[in-house]
């Protein structure tokens, strides 16, 4: 389970100071898909780098299974699985290489690197490029890759920034299936997008960020019903509107 109180993170911009995440609180629970629903600079990113330790809240506190992202950021990288379309493998390593060098990062005996390479390499259907170099693999490969590497340790929650950008068709769909899993699983599982469908697809829950601030969550179905609509697009764009908090859509 993941839980945020109260969070704020500000940055110094050029125009002053930027309330990147503005007293943001929710809960994702094992078993379930939280979607953080938002457009350009409307925190996401922030929030999904404060639960992952690669960032430290201002005030308010996050917790990962009870264990607290600054003073215990060591039990919370040990649970948590960071994924992002950015992460750009590069190099002459092969994914196996690179699983390797990240089991041993998080201090994980080489036995069972090997056991869980085998288990990942079959899962994501990785066995025909798992000694090549990365860089002479396909895009959506190297994503495979990404993944493989980022859960190299099992993690019992993933956090996955914007999971389908920049990705074709069939390997958005790939990665979108695996999120599924992960859910079945029993992980807690939350993602960033501004995508519209990939929220209906994939979320049990939604929170619709808008400049820091959380302006509405619930489960995707009382959603529709509270706002007497389908259309997640419709919902949004009525939510943002009430809030004035479009920004630079
Ligand atoms: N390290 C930083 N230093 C200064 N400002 C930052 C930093 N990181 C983020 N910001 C600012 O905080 C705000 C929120 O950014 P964030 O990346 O969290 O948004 P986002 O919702 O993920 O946007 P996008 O969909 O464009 O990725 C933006 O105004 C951004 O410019």
């Amino acid at each position: 389970m993941v839980q945020l109180q109260g969070v704020h993170k500000y940055f110094k911009g050029k125009k002053g100071i930027i309330k990147a995440v503005d007293n943001v609180s929710f809960k994702a629970m094992p078993g379930e898909i939280f979607g953080l629903l938002g457009p350009n600079g409307a925190g996401k990113t922030t929030t999904l780098r404060l639960i992952s330790t690669l960032l430290k809240p201002d005030s308010g506190k996050v917790t990962v299974f009870g264990f607290d992202t600054v003073k215990d950021a060591k039990e919370v990288r040990e649970r948590i699985g960071f994924l992002t379309s950015d992460m750009k493998l590069t190099g002459n390593l092969s994914p196996r290489e690179l699983m390797y060098f990240y089991g041993d990062l998080n201090h994980i005996e080489r036995e069972i690197v090997k056991k869980r390479i085998v288990e990942l390499a079959n899962y994501l259907d990785m066995n025909d490029f798992l000694d090549e170099r990365v860089n002479k693999l396909s895009t959506g490969m190297k994503q495979k890759a990404s993944i493989a590497v980022s859960l190299i340790h099992d993690p019992q929650v993933i956090v996955f920034d914007e999971p389908t950008k920049g990705l074709d068709i069939i390997t958005a769909r790939t990665v979108t299936e695996i999120i599924k899993d992960f859910k079945r699983q029993g992980k807690t599982v939350i993602i960033s997008t501004h995508v519209m469908s990939v929220a209906e697809k994939l979320c049990d829950r939604i929170g619709i960020i808008l400049k820091g601030k959380l302006a509405e969550i619930d489960y995707l179905e009382s959603l529709y019903s509270k706002y007497n609509s389908e259309e997640l697009e419709d919902i949004f764009f009525t939510i943002a509107e009430k809030e004035g908090g479009l920004g630079d859509v």
